[in-house]
């Protein structure tokens, strides 16, 4: 597993074309080209048309939603690098939410093995999470991230502006990533985001709040970039976050992702106390607060087998066994925590059996 100590560059900016100018001119002319998708097309890119139009950058639009990120997709990038001459020495620039990075990081990283990309996420989730870090991937056969490469962006451009339109059910499905950072490493950015007011808020305080977040993602990828060992922490509250994402979706009640994430993180609240000892007024008092803010994913029991079956896709698993990643203490990791399916089930009968907020 390679290990990595050098990361992207991540700059935090009210200016987000100065700082794109710049990382612009390090490439040939009409060899920097542009992926966004169709809300952000029509929200932003009025912003910056004129901009990327003297800068002579193409412009390829995918549909939005995560029912998008797909090999489809995929293939309308490679199709618009072609054409349009991309070669190894090329930069593409992704400028959307997680799908967009995720999808897009992807094609980036894949086009004649691999041309440099740059992320200028448009929404809390991907300011915080998904686009930094080097994951990117599309879903497959029902399956959550099933295909794709670990490979960072050049650098990262954050601009809070962005977040002013978007809706409140994404903004909290970022929040739910931050929690998760706060969760694994630090009980800091926990009490922070406790106490943030995201009816009422203050971009500059939320700017200092995503960097905690950021900071937080950084240290595990720095470490761990391939996802070995200690990386693994990210990827709390997804091993059943994912399978109640993947679900909702097949059961055409889709969920966002931070929202699964959350249910995910419920579940294994439950794990973590049964099998770290996680403490259990804690997990209380987790619960509650994360059930007020995200309500519940209803569930029946005929619905286990099929998140069971799920589970056994994840992607942290070894030799046929589940593992999830879980908590000893707020702040604290435990990796390869290898459950039995019973213990699953039961974790899956304690969320359904919680009363909604
Ligand atoms: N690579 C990683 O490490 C990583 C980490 C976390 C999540 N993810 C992935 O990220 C995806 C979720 O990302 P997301 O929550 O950003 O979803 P998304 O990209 O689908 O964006 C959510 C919604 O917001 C809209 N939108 C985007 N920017 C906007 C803006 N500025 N104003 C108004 N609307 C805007 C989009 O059109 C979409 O409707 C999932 O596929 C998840 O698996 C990846
Ligand atoms: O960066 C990571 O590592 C993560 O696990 C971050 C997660 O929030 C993110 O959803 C990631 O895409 C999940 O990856 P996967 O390997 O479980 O598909
Ligand atoms: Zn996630």
């Amino acid at each position: 597993m390679g290990n990595s100590n050098i990361y992207s560059k991540i700059i935090y900016t009210r200016s987000p074309q100065t700082e794109l100018r710049a990382w612009i001119k390090k490439y040939e002319p009409g060899k920097v080209f542009l992926a966004t998708e169709k809300k952000v097309d029509e929200i932003w890119m009025p912003q910056f048309d004129d901009f990327f139009q003297s800068e002579g950058i193409k412009k390829v639009v995918i549909p939005a939603g995560e029912n998008n990120k797909k090999l489809e997709s995929v293939e309308k990038i490679w199709k618009f690098l072609s054409q349009n001459g991309a070669d190894r020495k090329s930069l593409l620039i992704n400028i959307g939410g997680g799908m967009l990075t995720d999808l897009a990081g992807f094609a980036a990283s894949t086009f004649k093995r691999g041309l440099d990309f740059l992320n200028v996420p448009t929404t809390l989730l991907s300011q915080v999470d998904a686009s930094v870090g080097g994951k990117t991937g599309i879903n497959f056969n029902g399956l959550k991230n099933e295909v794709g490469t670990f490979k960072e962006p050049v650098a990262v451009i954050i601009n809070t502006d962005f977040l002013k339109t978007i809706d409140r059910e994404n903004f909290i499905s970022g929040y739910a990533e931050m929690i998760k950072h706060g969760l694994i490493k630090s009980p800091e950015h926990l009490d922070e985001l406790k106490i943030f007011d995201f009816k009422n808020i203050d971009y500059n305080q939320l700017q200092e709040i995503i960097r905690h977040s950021v900071e937080v993602k950084k240290y595990f990828v720095a470490n761990d970039f391939q996802e070995g060992g200690i990386r693994k922490a990210l990827n709390f509250g997804h091993t059943a976050g994912h399978a109640f994402e993947s679900l909702a979706m097949e059961q055409n009640r889709p969920v966002l992702h931070g929202y699964a994430v959350a249910y995910g993180m419920i579940t294994e609240l439950f794990l973590s106390e049964i099998k770290c000892g996680f403490p259990l007024n804690e997990q209380n008092g987790l619960i509650e607060w994360l059930l007020n803010i995200y309500g519940k994913l209803e569930i029946e029991k005929f619905d286990f087998e099929r998140l069971f079956e799920l589970m056994t896709h994840d992607k942290k698993n070894e030799s046929g066994r589940i593992n999830f990643t879980l908590l000893p203490k707020i702040g604290e990791i435990a990796i390869n925590q290898n459950c039995e399916k019973e213990l699953i089930f039961d974790a899956l009968n304690f969320y359904k059996n919680l009363k909604p907020a």
